[in-house]
């Protein structure tokens, strides 16, 4: 299957790192910590550059060189990480935390002077950690004092904010000293360890946590994020009464239901509209129209809560396709299938490959979902999808405009989607069979997939 030899065998277990560890376990954990750290930062181009940290002035042959994420002299970078949730009720606050942050680095004179990376620092015995890798092409000491100001005003980075400064040392190699702010100016230096380049892993770092901040398994996970919520977003609590409105097993009725995915403006609302005046079925959309008002709220809202609440709408819809089919075919615009194709093409940067192995569990239908009858997935060239969203001129989502800039974000999109059908079918024909629904302009692909399981 196409999937299975595209996507290499992805195994590599994580090394830790006590960048932002609170206070009471770091002894422990720096009297074990050379050579088993790991930090991940984001290119501009979806490239993923890794370093690790020793307490030793040696280092292996190779790993000396600069990783490509630091500046070369003068420039200066820094770094910060979100210190990773300990408890579940703290991960809503750790994700808006970052969000937070990241808004406020790209902003005022800080954002125009310096460039901010993505960064992610794993560890074995936590969740990967978000941050950031500040880069200040021209040194200012405004920089440094913008940051820690910044970060003094974060009372969630407990239990002290701590900023991460790189230097070069006398021989061109690169250090790393660790800083607890204290407030009212003063820091303390925690530790100084050497920066070393490693090997790209086998596995993307986010790989091993995409089940708990992106792709839920079932209804009650995606519920918990949300109940996390609703203290700080009252649409939360709204989106959560309707959900406990649903019947909780809902079973699909003797009519068929056909599922209509792809990229924005490959087709499928003009195939669904399509579809439903020929079959004279029902048309649904996810997320449900009870929910859409609320949103661009959650859109604005971190990965972790964001996708939960496109999980929920699923669970929604799931209730008006078991109603529906009883009546009459239903034809659903977006399920399941793009929930996890959106959620795991943001969160696995860099190339193809770094994608979760094919049978990973991320890609394996929630089992407390109502599954549908059959899935096309519409696609067509980028250049005519460009054309069709220019033609359009409607207001799009963040992700949409990242999208159309990104075209590895694009393939990803297509190759997850086809990994979760192919997981999930026993008859795929794949051909252009526009015509018989629509005149098709461009190049267009129609992928008809029948689920194994329905029901
Ligand atoms: N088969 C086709 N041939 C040519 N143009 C088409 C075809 N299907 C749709 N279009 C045009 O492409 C544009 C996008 O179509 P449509 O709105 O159906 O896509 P969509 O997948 O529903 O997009 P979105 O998810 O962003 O709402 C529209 O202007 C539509 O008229
Ligand atoms: N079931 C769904 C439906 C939509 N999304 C997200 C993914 C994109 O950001 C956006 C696309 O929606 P559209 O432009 O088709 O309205 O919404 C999702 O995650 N799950």
């Amino acid at each position: 299957m196409l999937c299975r030899s595209i996507l290499p065998s992805l195994l590599l277990a994580y090394g830790s790192n006590r960048m932002a560890v609170p206070l009471v376990r770091r002894a422990s954990a720096q009297a074990g910590w050379p050579g088993q750290l790991c930090f991940a930062v984001e290119l501009t181009g979806s490239d993923l550059v890794y370093f690790t940290l020793s307490g030793s002035s040696q280092c292996p042959a190779g790993s000396d060189r600069r990783p490509q994420c630091f500046l070369p002299a003068p420039g200066r970078c820094y770094s910060v990480c979100i210190p990773a949730a300990t408890q579940k009720s703290s991960r809503v606050r750790a994700a808006r935390l970052h969000r937070h942050l990241e808004q406020k680095l790209s902003q005022g004179p800080l954002g125009a002077r310096c460039k901010v990376l993505g960064l992610l620092s794993c560890s074995p015995d936590r969740a990967p950690e978000k941050g950031f890798l500040i880069q200040d092409p021209q040194p200012c000491p405004e920089t440094e004092r913008s940051l820690e100001e910044l970060f003094l005003d974060q009372p969630e980075l407990l239990p002290a904010p701590e900023l991460c400064v790189y230097e070069a040392g006398e021989h061109g190699e690169l250090w790393q000293s660790l800083w607890a702010l204290r407030g009212t100016g003063s820091k303390e230096m925690l530790r100084r360890a050497r920066v070393l380049a490693v090997a790209e892993p086998q596995l993307h770092p986010a790989v091993s946590h995409l089940r708990s901040v992106a792709v839920f398994a079932s209804l009650e996970a995606a519920c918990g994020v949300l109940e996390e919520c609703t203290s700080l977003i009252p649409e939360a609590k709204a989106v959560l009464d309707l959900v406990d409105k649903c019947p909780k097993h809902p079973k699909k009725g003797e009519f068929p239901v056909i599922v209509i995915e792809g990229l924005d403006a490959t087709g499928k609302t003009t195939v669904t509209q399509s579809v439903k005046d020929s079959l004279n079925a029902c048309l649904l959309r996810s997320p449900p129209a009870c929910v859409s008002e609320w949103r661009k709220t959650f859109d604005d809202e971190p990965t972790l809560i964001r996708r939960a609440f496109y999980a929920l709408g699923n669970y929604i819809v799931a209730s008006e396709i078991a109603r529906e089919s009883t009546k009459t075919p239903v034809i659903v615009d977006r399920y399941w299938h793009s929930t996890a194709a959106y959620a795991i093409a943001t969160e696995i940067s860099g190339k193809l490959q770094n994608l979760p192995q094919v049978h990973h569990e991320v890609y394996q239908w929630p089992e407390d979902l109502l599954r549908p009858d059959l899935v096309l997935l519409l696609t067509v060239s980028p250049e005519e999808r460009i054309q069709r969203l220019q033609g359009r001129g409607l207001e799009r989502t963040r992700e949409e405009v990242a999208l159309e800039a990104n075209s590895l974000f694009r393939q990803k999109y297509v190759l997850i989607m086809k990994i979760i059908l192919c997981l999930s079918v026993s008859v795929l024909s794949s051909c252009c069979q526009g015509e018989n629904i629509l005149p098709v302009t461009g190049e267009a692909e129609i992928c008809l997939l029948i689920p194994e399981v329905a029901g």
